[in-house]
């Protein structure tokens, strides 16, 4: 199998974005699996590489997409001129240079250049402009690869999270607590549960909204309203969709273990706990777009950048998950092509059912 070429954005340029890709690539054993392709700029690479004197960090600057070195660390040049670097600080050059790295990097993406995508953090509030205005990549992603629906799953070896809601005001997100939304974002769960993870009937545990699943009506009613009847149209759909259980039992009794995949409704209702768990480990992945974009847990952790003191972990994580998601979606469409070759061991593996408990919660 053709090893993937793997683009890599910097983040915000005063984060630890850099100094994570220095990282992460000082292993050269990484090249054994994908090629990288860096969308930053020399200057920026070795103003942080003067800051990592241990790092055995090499690359060659690449002008032609169309001839990547699958040897080495390749580097495009995204802008020429010098750009103030100051680590920790939020300067608006931070921001419009990350937005740059990511232009070019997502223009790679759509015309074939590269076959995933990892970003390294941006601070959401210091990318806006008039030519960004979202809240983050995976709505940015969403709107560049014209996708329907866009889902936000962040995942470690024992447990994945996916979002019905993103990043919105706390206030606001009941109303988007709807049918058709969670009827969109369980269909992008399960197929991707199947084709980038290779789970044939994936089990999916759905959150409630209101403290106690709402307590049969009596603490809020969407969970009777709008989350029971979208899990039970899942369910008519033969989906493994379980729930609406009590989000806090939920992880604290770790029922998350007895499932593929838990669907929560809210940012903090999810990665709280996923946080907690997967200990900087985590990768958030974009699922339902046509390629595959990774990224850590983590954010652009201004109090700590330049000072050579960023764990690597979830990014380097992030890297290798790209690249076996890649694999993986290479397979499941190979054995999809042909019917005869379809019956798997994988698939065979589950084919006995399972029963479950719907008690929990
Ligand atoms: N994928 C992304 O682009 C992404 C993800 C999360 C947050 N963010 C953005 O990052 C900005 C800062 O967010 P925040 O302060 O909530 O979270 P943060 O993750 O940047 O920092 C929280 C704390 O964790 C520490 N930390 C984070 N990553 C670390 C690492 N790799 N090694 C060691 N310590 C680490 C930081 O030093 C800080 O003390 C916000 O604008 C947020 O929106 C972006
Ligand atoms: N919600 C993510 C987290 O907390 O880790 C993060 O902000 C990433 O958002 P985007 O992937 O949309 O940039």
């Amino acid at each position: 199998m053709q090893k993937p070429v793997i683009g890599i954005t910097c983040g915000d340029l005063n984060g630890i974005g850099t100094e994570l890709i220095i990282k992460t690539f000082s292993d050269h054993r990484l090249l054994e699996h994908c090629t990288p392709v860096i969308f930053a700029s020399n200057k920026l690479i070795n103003f942080y590489k003067k800051t990592m004197p241990e790092a055995a960090f090499n690359y060659q600057s690449l002008k032609d997409l169309t001839k990547v070195n699958h040897k080495q660390v390749n580097v495009v040049n995204c802008w020429e001129e010098d750009v103030a670097i100051i680590p920790g600080q939020l300067t608006e050059a931070g921001g419009a240079y990350a937005v740059k790295s990511l232009q070019a990097a997502t223009q790679a993406l759509l015309e074939g250049h590269i076959h995933g995508i990892v970003t390294a953090p941006i601070h959401k509030k210091n990318v806006q402009s008039e030519e960004f205005k979202h809240t983050g990549h995976t709505p940015y992603f969403k709107e560049a690869a014209r996708a329907r629906d866009v889902l936000m799953l962040l995942y470690t070896d024992n447990i994945r999270v996916a979002l019905v809601t993103e990043h919105l005001p706390v206030k606001d997100v009941a109303a988007q607590i709807t049918k058709g939304a969670l009827l969109s974002k369980l269909q992008l769960l399960q197929q991707s549960l199947r084709r980038d993870f290779g789970i044939d009937k994936p089990k999916i545990a759905v959150l409630g909204l209101n403290p106690h699943a709402g307590d049969e009506g009596l603490i809020g009613n969407e969970e009777e309203s709008i989350i029971r009847p979208a899990i039970k149209e899942a369910k008519n759909t033969g989906a493994l969709v379980f729930g609406p259980y009590s989000a806090d039992a939920f992880f604290a009794r770790r029922s998350y273990l007895q499932f593929d995949a838990v669907l929560a409704m809210y940012h903090d209702q999810g990665l709280i706990p996923f946080k907690t768990i997967a200990v900087g480990e985590g990768v958030n992945f974009s699922a339902g777009l046509p390629f595959v974009r990774t990224s850590p847990d983590h954010g652009t952790a201004f109090d700590i950048a330049g000072k050579n003191l960023a764990d690597a972990t979830s990014f380097t994580t992030a890297v290798f998950e790209c690249v076996d998601i890649i694999n993986r979606r290479r397979e499941y469409e190979e054995r999809n092509k042909n019917p005869l070759r379809k019956v798997t061991g994988e698939i065979l593996k589950n084919v006995e059912d399972e029963r479950i408990d719907e008690t929990i919660g």
